[in-house]
């Protein structure tokens, strides 16, 4: 199966004001799992539907390797049914008057595959997903999170090339979520098929996903692998979007003084730079130290005092009070402190991330901040 690849693709709706997508390029790769994130009207269930045949791009192209599926420009637009494509959508529409059994059935029995191969290949995606005991109910006699299942399974019984899921996980408890999650990149390595997953919490994004693609207000801010994305964010907005509890980040302002002051003189010191407007740190890169002397001398450094200590039961996040600002830091050792503790805090200039004031990264920052490499003897 080929990548699927948007071209300038543009969405307005009829009615709609400002456009529901603008001028999306993305490519999801042959084989990944691509997570679209991103908060709520963001426009990543638009782009789904537009993969899946059901809406039409205002503008552009999407075509799977060298199949064009849309095209605005040369007036190609291929119905769902022939995109081979499976779908699961947040109101799975599972059909009232079949059991779950003739649900999981329907979309073979439509592809005329044989009864009896029938009936094995929707035990079998049943039993996936957990709902085999539930075979001959009905729709109306399940539960939330196993119509889910149950929409899961009727995607998975025809095996198709790409499976389109917008936010499939979104009814179930938290356990069950979290056995999903594992369950659905299970089914992904076994199976080859390229996944788009729509979703906006960014865990279920880092934990599932090969590739994420982050969208804010129908623009694409980044696709990256989650890692890459999670140590080297783009832009201010998603390094705020993606971790948990966000990095912490301080705004530079007109006349920084305080800590912005402090971490400003840090960053035009070591990088030479201008132009920076914040500086980030994720709270687990956020170190304590009781004396200075612990600091390396080429990390930011500054005074702390403990505000609370929370324990979480496997980490700890302190909240700080660093002269005029609040930061928190994650540890995965007893911190050892109280409240009123005096200590220091302090990052390794690599992972300052420093942007820019229309919230681009500066690489340059970045180009500075990395340890010298040793040259090769
Ligand atoms: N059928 C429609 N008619 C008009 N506007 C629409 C329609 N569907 C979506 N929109 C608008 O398009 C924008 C993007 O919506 P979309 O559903 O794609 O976002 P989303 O990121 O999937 O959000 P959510 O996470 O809440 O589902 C929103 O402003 C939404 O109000």
């Amino acid at each position: 199966m080929p990548a699927i690849t948007l071209s300038g693709v543009v969405k307005n709706y009829t009615g709609g004001g400002r456009a529901a997508v603008r001028d999306l390029d993305l490519v999801i790769p042959d084989g990944s799992f691509t997570c679209l994130l991103g908060p709520s009207g963001c426009g990543k269930t638009t782009t789904l539907r537009m993969i899946a045949g059901l809406e039409q791009p205002t503008r552009g192209e999407i075509t799977v390797g060298d199949r064009v599926l849309d095209s605005v420009e040369r007036g190609v637009y291929v119905p769902p049914e022939k995109r081979d494509m499976g779908l699961v959508f947040q109101n799975y529409a599972l059909w009232p008057h079949l059991t779950v059994r003739g649900n999981t059935e329907f979309g073979l029995r439509m592809r005329r595959v044989p009864a009896e191969r029938r009936r094995a290949r929707a035990q079998e995606a049943l039993e996936k997903v957990r709902v085999a005991d539930c075979m001959d109910r009905y729709p109306s006699q399940l539960s939330g999170g196993q119509q889910q299942r149950v929409a899961l399974a009727r995607m998975l019984a025809v095996d198709p090339d790409v499976l389109l899921l917008d936010e499939p996980l979104s009814n179930l408890d938290a356990r069950l979520r979290l056995e999903m999650r594992t369950e659905l990149k299970r089914i992904h390595e076994e199976t080859d098929a390229t996944v788009v997953f729509v979703t906006h919490d960014q865990m279920e994004a880092m934990t599932m996903a090969t590739h994420i693609a982050v969208m804010s207000e129908g623009e694409l801010q980044q696709v990256a692998p989650p890692m890459e994305m999670y140590e080297r964010p783009a832009n201010r907005f998603v390094a705020e979007f993606v971790g948990s509890p966000p990095m912490n980040i301080v705004p530079f302002g007109e006349e920084p003084e305080g800590l912005a002051g402090s971490l400003l003189r840090y960053v035009e010191k070591r990088a030479g730079l201008s132009g920076a407007a914040c500086a980030g740190v994720r709270p687990e890169a956020l170190r304590l130290a009781r004396s200075r002397d612990e600091v390396p001398g080429t990390a930011w450094a500054d005074e702390a005092v403990v505000e609370t200590v929370l324990p979480t039961g496997s980490s700890w996040t302190v909240q700080l009070r660093v002269m005029d600002t609040d930061l928190f830091a994650v540890t995965h050792e007893d911190p050892e402190a109280a409240p009123g503790d005096r200590l220091h805090c302090w990052a390794r200039p690599e992972r300052l991330h420093v942007f820019a004031g229309d919230g681009s990264r500066m690489g340059a920052w970045d180009d500075a901040a990395a340890p010298v490499q040793k040259a090769a003897s």
